[in-house]
């Protein structure tokens, strides 16, 4: 199995950006995480395409785009175009969720799907063999530097096993409150794609990353 940091710039400089993605590159990162959101799916809002295409003038790291918007089937063409090659969408906010997941892959990007703490990994039996990966939120989504929450490596444990009952060679993200202290144990549950914000972007970049990835590859 293929393990990625996927540094979330939501946590970076925005006044340095170019600069602050450059950093996690020359660390060693293969992914950038990239949170999308509307202020009416979660309360806050983050960034949308111009920052996309901007970025991706600049590098070839792997775009993943995390949605949290009230209406992400109607983002998903125009993100697929602005450079986006895996793009994720919450169940919670998606009526007709197998569509839209379709309709990622047909853009031409990898397909991801994401449930919040409180969802059940059950509502994504029916459709983990149209996805690339799934992400389980390890905090509420809407902001960084919040608390992981524990309850949610079980989660991570049990996508792990109903991929396996089905022969799925699926990737697993964990986001939210991921750090030195905590990427143990959602990896050992079996997530493979660790998305850190402030765990990378506090402090000195190029050690946060070589430490995180560290303890993810050992
Ligand atoms: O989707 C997100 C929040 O909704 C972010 O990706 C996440 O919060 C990353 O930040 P941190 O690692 O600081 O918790
Ligand atoms: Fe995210």
């Amino acid at each position: 199995m293929e393990y990625q940091l996927s540094p979330s710039i939501l946590a970076a400089d925005f006044s340095n950006l170019g600069e602050e993605i450059t950093k996690v590159e020359r660390a060693g990162a293969r992914w950038l995480h990239i949170d999308i959101m509307d202020g009416q799916f979660v309360p806050s809002i983050s960034m949308g395409i111009p920052v996309i295409s901007s970025i991706r003038k600049r590098t070839d790291l792997f775009f993943d785009v995390h949605i949290m918007a009230l209406d992400p089937t109607a983002l998903i063409e125009d993100f697929a175009k602005a450079g986006a090659d895996l793009i994720t969408v919450h169940v919670e906010a998606c009526p007709n969720l197998d569509r839209t997941l379709r309709l990622i892959r047909e853009k031409g990007c990898k397909v991801g799907v994401a449930i919040n703490p409180a969802t059940s990994v059950h509502v994504l039996e029916n459709v983990l063999e149209i996805v690339d990966m799934v992400l389980i939120m390890t905090v509420n989504p809407g902001f960084g530097g919040q608390a992981y929450i524990p309850y949610c490596a079980n989660k991570v444990r049990q996508i792990r096993e109903m991929a396996k009952e089905r022969n799925l060679t699926l990737d697993i993200e964990v986001d939210g409150g991921i750090n030195k202290n905590t990427i143990q144990e959602v990896v050992d549950a079996g997530a493979n794609i660790i998305v850190a914000g402030s765990a990378v972007f506090q402090g000195d970049v190029d050690a946060n990353v070589k430490e995180l990835k560290g303890i993810m590859e050992r």
